[in-house]
């Protein structure tokens, strides 16, 4: 449905903006947002990364991936302990990098009415919804890595990218 920048696409560093209406254009955005989530079999999808510099994410961590979860103007309030997690990302294909992150976080935003909401929670969730918050300051999951293993992946990607177009 909707297609997702790939790094090293610039865009994916956008700080996005926030959210002024939550009306019926959005909620489309967020339903365009979700298709693609699921037919990616991703458990997240920030909107920078659809090319929409908004701040608003979407999720659903669930086991039957039936418990969509929509995110707008987040922010975390609270974070403890620490969880390391090898993560993937889908704007870096076949890429996976462990990172330390907050285990237990909780964040307030908005839902799909635009009425306010606050969520603690751990786990999975918690880690994809710090990993979702990043792309919408520009901040990719390599940036926890050293600039060598950055630059590895860089290249490998980019040479990916150069033989998809060459057939
Ligand atoms: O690219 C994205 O932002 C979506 C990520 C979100 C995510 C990354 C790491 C850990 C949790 C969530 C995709 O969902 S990556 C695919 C994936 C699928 C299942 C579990 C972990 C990652
Ligand atoms: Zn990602």
């Amino acid at each position: 449905k909707l297609t997702i920048l790939k790094y090293p696409d610039e865009r994916l560093r956008t700080v996005a903006e926030p959210v002024t209406e939550v009306d019926d254009a959005l909620r489309k955005q967020i339903d365009d947002m979700l298709e693609t989530m699921y037919e990616s079999n991703g458990v997240g999808l920030a909107a920078t990364q659809v090319n929409f510099h908004k701040r608003l994410f979407v999720a659903d961590c669930s086991e039957d991936q039936n418990e969509p979860l929509v995110f707008i103007n987040p922010e975390i309030t609270e974070k403890e302990g620490l969880f390391t997690n090898e993560e993937g990302c889908l704007s870096f294909p076949g890429v996976y990098a462990k990172v330390e992150r907050a285990g237990t976080i909780t964040v307030k935003a908005l839902d799909r009415n635009g009425a306010e909401f606050t969520l603690t929670t751990d786990g999975l969730l918690a880690i994809c919804i710090q990993h979702e918050l990043d792309h919408l300051n520009g901040k990719l999951f390599v940036d926890y890595l050293s600039p060598l293993k950055r630059d590895r992946i860089r290249k490998k990607l980019e040479k990916e990218a150069r033989l998809a177009a060459a057939n």
